[in-house]
C-alpha cells in the first residue's frame, strides 16, 4: 500500500468509504473504495467479488475506470482503485441549479444521456473476449440496478462516468430466476421492481427517464413523503410536464423511457437511433 498517499474522504459509498489518493509514481489522482471485510457476511465478500469482477470486465469512456483491487491482509481490507472524477456527482450539479432556480441547457442534457445510453448499451450489449480464441463474444447483460444522479460523475473535460456497481448485476447469476431483493434508491424504482417482479434491463431504463427528468425537472419524477404513496405514485406513472424550454422531442423521449409496462420503453440500440443523439459509430462496436 505504499504505492498511494491517503488524501482527503470523498464520502462513503455501497461497501465502504470512498477516498482520493496520490500514486506516488505519477502523482496521479485516483479514488480508492476501502472495505473493511472483516465485517462482511460470506455473502457480502461473494457480491463484492461479482462487483470486482463485473468492474474489471467493463471497459468504457462512460464508465469509471477500474484500474486494480490491492488486499491488505494485515489491516483486512480490501481497496478498488478506479479513475477520480473531478467535476463531482450529476446530484450536485442538478442541486446547484435547483438552488438558483436556472434550467440545465437542453443541449447538456442530450449530451448526458447520449453518454449514459452509451454506457448503459456497453452494460447490456457489451463482449468480452473469449479467452482461447480472444475472439470478441456476447456476454450475459450486466444491469446496474442503481443508476441515479449520484451515482453519475463527471471527469474534468465533462465526461460522464457511470459509477458505483456496488448493485449491479450479471444476468448469468443463478439467482436471477428470483427477483432480486431491492436495494437500490426508492425514487428511482420502477413499477415492475414494486409490483415484485424481475428486475431486467429495461428496469434500468426507467431508472435512466428518471435521471433525464430529473436533469429538466430540477426533481424525481415521482415525490412523495413514504414509501406507500411513492409506490402508488410510480404505479400511476403520471408525470408533470417539464419547463416549456424543453423541446418535444426531449418531452417524447423521455416519456418512452418512463412507460408503465417494461416492453414499451426503448433498448439502448433504440434510443442510439434517434436522430437527436449524435453518436460517434466508434463506440458503437
Ligand atoms: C455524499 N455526497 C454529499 C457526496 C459527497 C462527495 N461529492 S461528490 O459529488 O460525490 C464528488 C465530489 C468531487 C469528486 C468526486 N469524484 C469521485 N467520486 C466518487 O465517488 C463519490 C462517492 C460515491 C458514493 C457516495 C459518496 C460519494 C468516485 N468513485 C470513483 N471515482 C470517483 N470520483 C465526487
Amino acid at each position: 500500500m505504499e504505492e498511494y498517499e491517503a488524501l482527503e474522504s470523498i464520502g462513503s459509498g455501497s461497501f465502504g468509504l470512498i477516498r482520493k489518493v496520490r500514486r506516488k509514481s505519477d502523482g496521479k489522482i485516483l479514488a480508492r473504495k476501502e472495505i473493511d471485510y472483516r465485517k462482511m457476511s460470506t455473502k457480502e465478500k461473494e457480491q463484492l467479488v461479482a462487483e470486482v469482477n463485473i468492474l474489471k470486465d467493463l471497459k468504457h469512456p462512460n464508465i469509471v475506470e477500474f484500474l486494480e483491487r490491492v488486499i491488505d491482509r494485515e489491516n483486512s481490507f480490501i481497496y478498488i482503485l478506479m479513475e477520480y472524477c473531478e467535476g463531482g456527482d450529476l446530484a450536485s450539479v442538478i442541486r446547484r441549479h435547483r438552488e438558483k432556480s436556472v434550467l440545465i441547457p437542453e443541449e447538456f442534457v442530450w449530451s448526458i444521456m447520449t453518454q449514459l445510453t452509451m454506457a448503459l448499451h456497453e452494460c447490456h450489449c457489451g463482449m468480452s473476449r473469449n479467452e482461447e480464441t480472444n475472439q470478441p463474444m456476447p456476454r450475459a447483460a450486466i444491469l446496474h440496478r442503481d443508476l441515479k444522479p449520484d451515482n453519475v460523475f463527471l471527469d474534468a473535460n465533462k465526461n460522464v462516468k457511470l459509477g458505483d456497481f456496488g448493485l449491479s448485476r450479471s444476468l448469468s447469476n443463478p439467482q436471477k430466476a428470483f427477483a432480486q431483493t431491492y436495494v437500490g434508491t426508492p425514487f428511482y424504482m420502477s413499477p415492475e421492481l414494486i409490483s415484485e417482479s424481475i428486475y431486467d434491463i429495461k428496469s434500468d431504463i426507467w431508472s435512466l427517464g428518471c435521471v433525464v427528468f430529473e436533469m429538466c425537472a430540477l426533481e424525481p419524477p415521482f415525490l412523495a413523503d413514504t414509501q406507500a404513496q411513492l409506490s402508488a405514485k410510480i404505479k400511476l406513472g403520471r408525470i408533470q410536464t417539464l419547463p416549456s424550454q424543453y423541446s418535444y422531442e426531449l418531452n417524447v423521449v423521455i416519456r418512452s423511457m418512463l412507460q408503465l409496462s417494461p416492453r414499451k420503453r426503448p433498448t439502448t440500440t433504440e434510443l442510439l437511433a434517434n436522430p437527436k443523439i449524435k453518436v460517434c459509430k466508434k463506440h458503437l462496436e
